[in-house]
């Protein structure tokens, strides 16, 4: 695992758009050969996505043979709801970049039978040949997705009810309303992010400080579900200076002469 210390939230933003843009590049794209990029939602993200429409709008990076699979969507929120993930993803990234609108895949959460959506995805993601790179965020808690602590290490896509302390951070944006938070979501599993062949996990702000920690220096546990990337053969921890008051000084030097 390796771990980039960068300023703040928009300096993380700029490196990680400008590295997935430089990898979708590398990677020449096309109809029947897409990149395959997962995504996340979340404040955390926004910045990334800032610099990825401005890459696009400048003409340095098409979206044209890009396929997106976002992490995970509430349940019974309709997808018109401006809280919805689906609003969320149109809002920050998709309505501003050329991307079709039948590459991008979020789980839908009004779905009749969310089981057979959730298994849907797992094999649509393996139609296109697996991701090659994910990024995600981290609730204070450390979950990845909606991977709550305790979500086994080697789960799959599948439907999560959701803890009091998510709903009640998540409530900011319902009115500070908790009542209003859904009890559940739709999430890609710990074992569906890892699969993927690179995956960034971006870390800002000094809530997720004791987060950081317990991912980086702590043993890799079901109780900090993003620990499982000590454990992943290509992954980053891109964190800004904030989010890194509860290294341990030595970790801190250690990262910062080694990754930058
Ligand atoms: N399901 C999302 C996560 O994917 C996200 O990482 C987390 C943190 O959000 P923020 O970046 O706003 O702190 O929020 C939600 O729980």
């Amino acid at each position: 695992m390796h771990v980039k210390i960068k300023s703040d939230a928009k300096a993380v933003g700029q490196w990680v758009g400008e590295y997935i843009a430089a990898r979708i590049n590398d990677y020449k794209p096309t109809a029947d050969r897409p990149f395959v990029l997962g995504l996340a939602t979340g404040s955390t993200p926004i910045p990334t996505y800032e610099t990825l429409i401005q890459l696009n709008k400048a003409g340095k990076v098409s979206f044209e043979h890009v396929v997106t699979f976002n992490m995970d969507e509430y349940v019974g929120l309709p997808q018109s709801h401006p809280e919805s993930y689906y609003s969320f993803m149109w809002k920050h990234l998709f309505d501003h970049i050329n991307i079709k609108k039948e590459n991008v895949h979020i789980l839908n959460g009004n779905a009749p039978d969310l089981d057979k959506e959730c298994r849907d995805y797992e094999d649509s993601i393996k139609k296109f040949g697996g991701m090659e790179i994910i990024i995600g965020g981290i609730g204070v808690d450390g979950h990845i997705a909606f991977n709550e602590p305790g979500s086994s290490l080697v789960s799959r896509t599948r439907c999560q009810p959701l803890l009091h302390e998510t709903r009640l951070v998540n409530s900011r944006f319902f009115d500070n309303d908790i009542n209003q938070v859904p009890t559940h979501a739709v999430t890609m599993g710990v074992a569906t992010v890892t699969d993927s062949r690179e995956v960034l996990l971006l870390v800002t702000g000094h809530n997720k400080a004791e987060a950081l920690s317990r991912i980086v220096e702590g043993s890799v546990s079901h109780w900090w579900t993003a620990s499982v990337l000590q454990l992943h053969e290509n992954s980053t921890v891109i964190c800004d200076e904030p989010a890194c008051a509860r290294l341990q000084v030595g970790t801190y030097k250690y990262f910062k002469e080694i990754d930058g």
